[in-house]
């Protein structure tokens, strides 16, 4: 869950709602971009950790990574979040570290979800998750979820950032990519 405070910004104004996981590694950054970007879009927002199941974060807790049949539950629930929030259509956050491709299939399954893959050195991983208070997830479990994780491929519809950035240069460039995006589709429509 992220300290780091992030300027005040007016809801930014424009941006077609899109239904978005940010996804990453612990400690990558994800509650606090995601958080930030449903503050300054005022879409929804749902914290991935808050629906694993007890017996997840219990394991986690004593140092134990989770196993794929740990980890479907808990990623149908999110997918059923992101299902009622596509339905809704108002634009939504989810945070969820959505490792490997086949937890990301399983998020998208039906859905025009979009990933924001949060990138981050290693050794900035391990000092976010060394001076992080209050969390569940020890720094112990780093190696496990750097060699699980599966680098997205270029047919999955993911947008990199560099988590390294300050949360306000990562939220800035991330509106401005949307908003280029519309604009470029408003261009190709006009032009026909
Ligand atoms: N871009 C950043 N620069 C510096 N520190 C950050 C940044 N993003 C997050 N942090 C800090 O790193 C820690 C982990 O961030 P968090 O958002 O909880 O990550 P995650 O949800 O991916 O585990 C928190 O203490 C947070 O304040
Ligand atoms: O699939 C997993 O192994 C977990 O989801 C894990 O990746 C996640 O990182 C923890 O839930 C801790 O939460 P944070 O990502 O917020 O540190």
């Amino acid at each position: 869950m992220g300290t780091i405070e992030t300027a005040h910004v007016s809801k930014a104004i424009g941006v077609r709602p899109r239904f978005l996981v940010v996804m990453g590694v612990s400690g990558t950054g994800k509650t606090t971009i995601a958080t930030g970007l449903a503050t300054r879009l005022g879409w929804h927002f749902q914290e991935g950790d808050a629906l694993h199941p007890q017996s997840n974060v219990d394991k986690m807790s004593s140092g134990q990574p989770l196993t794929d049949e740990d980890r479907k539950p808990w990623l149908e629930l999110c997918h059923d979040w992101l299902s009622r929030e596509v339905k809704a259509g108002h634009g939504a956050v989810l945070t969820c570290s959505a490792l490997k491709r086949i937890y990301r299939e399983q998020l998208r399954r039906d859905l025009p979800v979009e990933f924001i893959h949060i990138r981050v050195a290693r050794d900035t991983l391990a000092d976010r998750m060394t001076h992080r208070k209050g969390h569940f997830m020890p720094p112990s479990l780093l190696p496990s979820q750097l060699s699980t994780f599966e680098e997205p491929g270029d047919d999955e519809p993911v947008i990199h950032v560099c988590g390294e950035d300050h949360p306000d240069v990562v939220l800035e460039k991330l509106i401005q990519q949307f908003r280029d995006e519309e604009n470029q589709k408003e261009l190709h429509a006009a032009v026909g």
